[in-house]
């Protein structure tokens, strides 16, 4: 029913709104075939078998997931972030919660791994603990349409993901995320705004909508911010499909008036991008 759910608003969406032209590039939210929760990601999980540098023939994999979203991008001819999945890797045994990216050909050219578990408690409010099923990813992966980093939710609280992505050359910082009830009111908009700022990149944000009947309620709100900060668009808490225009000369005029990029004082503190590794 996901799949299905799923399938049918990215065939909406590559259909574009009444004002903007059809999307190059079309985004889903974190878990998005699965109910978020620990106990569920194990039950749920799909093999995908992906290794980056690698030919991948999705017409072998067993994932229903990654089969249904590699035809649905070549049928509308869109790069496809396919939200994340719970993974289950034939080798190690491990879950791990990933993202998988398709072009609009529908080959599968990119997965992240989400490298930073959503272990947290607040008391009263919220506790989650992923870790409880989930390993983390052990890589930074970014994939080429302009250059685009990868994150999955909690991972944009980390800087040094976005801002490795930004220094290796990413202009378009996506994390697939679904924030709650107590953190996203606070902190949603916040981080997404702050990493656009502190790289001059664009961010976007893809959560699930809001259900009540649901163990997790979501935030919703998914955005997309520009290197100045300004919000472009925003979905509501309810199901929704927003569109945003991703305009390099923003970028560029951002970096020109405002030239951070190039003041960096790596005498003083170092560079953390310089040896680090993005597949
Ligand atoms: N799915 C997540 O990683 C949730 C992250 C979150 O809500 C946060 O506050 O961080």
């Amino acid at each position: 029913e996901n799949l299905k759910h799923a399938r049918d608003m990215v065939l909406k969406a590559a259909k574009g709104s009444t004002d903007s032209k059809k999307p190059d590039i079309i985004v889903l939210p974190e878990c998005f075939n699965s109910p978020y929760g620990h106990v569920h990601f194990p039950t749920y999980a799909e093999n995908i078998g992906f290794t980056p540098g690698k030919p991948y023939n999705v017409a072998e994999t067993t994932s229903e997931s990654v089969k249904m979203l590699s035809a649905v991008a070549k049928e509308t001819g869109t790069w496809l972030v396919g939200g994340s999945i719970p993974e289950r890797d034939a080798t190690d045994n491990n879950v791990y919660n990933t993202c998988t990216v398709y072009n609009p050909q529908g080959e599968l050219v990119a997965t992240h791994r989400k490298v930073h578990l959503f272990d947290i408690d607040i008391p009263g409010k919220i506790k989650f603990k992923e870790s409880e099923t989930l390993t983390g990813g052990k890589s930074m992966n970014v994939f080429d349409t302009g250059k685009v980093g990868l994150g999955i939710c909690y991972d944009v609280r980390f800087p040094e993901l976005g801002m490795i992505a930004a220094r290796k050359g990413c202009h378009i910082l996506i994390y697939p995320g679904a924030f709650n009830t107590t953190t996203g009111p606070l902190h949603w908009e916040l981080l997404q705004r702050a990493r656009a700022v502190d790289n001059q990149v664009f961010v976007s944000m893809c959560s699930p909508a809001r259900d009540m009947s649901a163990g997790y309620h979501a935030w919703g709100h998914s955005m997309v911010v520009d290197p100045m900060g300004r919000i472009l668009n925003e979905a509501g808490e309810g199901e929704e499909i927003i569109y945003a225009t991703i305009d390099p000369e923003v970028m560029k005029e951002t970096r020109a008036g405002i030239p951070v990029t190039t003041q960096r004082r790596f005498d003083v503190y170092e560079d953390v991008s310089k040896n680090a590794t993005v597949q």
